[in-house]
């Protein structure tokens, strides 16, 4: 494949796995993380483009995950440096690298759950001043800080249409709506770049098409968004770019429709199985297939039985 023939607007130079972007706001370089004898990630060189959506998208294992995590501070690689912007962010343990303006989703655990909504938004705000020493010297400040911050939760809250449920427990969240919060909850740190584990996954099709307003609006407001996601639908239709993991390296990268036909993407996420369209098979149609061919082996079951 002549991927050095092609260019592109985000690009610096010919596309390419590991190409260089016109304007990157993060720059990661040599990032290895073992686990015992598996290599997890081995990530030579990657640039995320500014301002721009990015899905960060591979099969099982590639290690997307793993490389999420290094890169917001939640593990630590056994090599390797990254920056947002111009600052380092190796060995930046997460709080600080969410200070610093990089923000990832957090699920919303059972402990989270047991706490309101408002409480789930005011646990993201970046600075916390009643946690500080200063502070609780002078708790006028921290009174400020508060209510400032409640103020925003309140705004996003309304935005992302679940202030309805503020003072409500977040467990009581159907899927779609605790995807917002944990969106919602990323905000109230006013990142520049959000990272959004699977924001598809247990989502119910009626809040599919609100969840990908969302994201488009973040890029609207001039942050950056970096995603991992199985759902094809939603990397074909919302990413910019996309670059492609398999077995800890980056294999591709480009833009969404040409990705899609990319030979390396193929063979990594679908082996034997080439004539597959892969901008089309999307998570619930694969789930649909499944119920479709259950449904069809209980027919023939019965049939045979009668
Ligand atoms: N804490 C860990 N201990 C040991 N192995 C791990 C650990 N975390 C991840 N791995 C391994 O590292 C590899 C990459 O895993 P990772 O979860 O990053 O992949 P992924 O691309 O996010 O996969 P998926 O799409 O299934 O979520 C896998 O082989 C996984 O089993």
């Amino acid at each position: 494949m002549s991927d050095t023939q092609i260019t592109h607007p985000l690009v610096d130079g010919p596309v390419g796995p590991g190409c260089k972007k016109v304007d990157p706001i993060v720059i990661a370089d040599g990032v290895k993380r073992q686990f015992g004898g598996l290599t997890a990630v081995d990530v030579a060189h990657v640039e995320i483009p500014r301002n721009a959506i990015t899905a960060l998208i591979g099969p099982n294992g590639a290690g997307k995950t793993t490389f999420f995590n290094l890169l917001t501070g939640f593990d630590k690689p056994n090599e390797g440096n990254w920056q947002l912007d111009d600052q380092s962010l190796a060995n930046v343990p997460a709080y600080k690298v969410a200070r610093r303006g990089m923000v990832r989703t957090f699920q919303l655990t059972k402990s989270l759950g047991r706490l309101t909504v408002l409480q789930n938004m005011l646990l993201g705000a970046r600075d916390q001043r009643g946690e500080r020493f200063l502070s609780a010297l002078l708790p006028f400040l921290w009174g400020r800080q508060e209510r400032a911050n409640v103020e925003r939760a309140d705004d996003l809250l309304r935005r992302f249409k679940l202030h309805e449920k503020r003072e409500d427990f977040a467990a009581s969240l159907s899927g779609g709506q605790r995807k917002l919060l944990e969106m919602a909850r990323s905000l109230m740190s006013d990142p520049r770049l959000v990272m959004l584990d699977e924001p598809m996954a247990g989502v119910n099709p009626a809040l599919t098409q609100s969840l990908l307003d969302h994201v488009l609006g973040l890029k609207d407001e001039g942050m950056s968004v970096l995603f991992v996601e199985h759902d094809m639908h939603m990397v074909r239709h919302i990413s910019d770019w996309v670059i492609v993991m398999a077995e800890g390296k980056v294999v591709a990268e480009g833009p969404p429709e040409s990705i899609m036909q990319d030979q390396a993407v193929v063979d990594a996420y679908l082996g034997a199985h080439h004539d597959t369209d892969l901008g089309t098979l999307t998570n619930q149609q694969v789930v649909q297939i499944e119920q479709e061919a259950a449904a069809e082996l209980a027919s023939t079951d019965e049939e045979e039985k009668a």
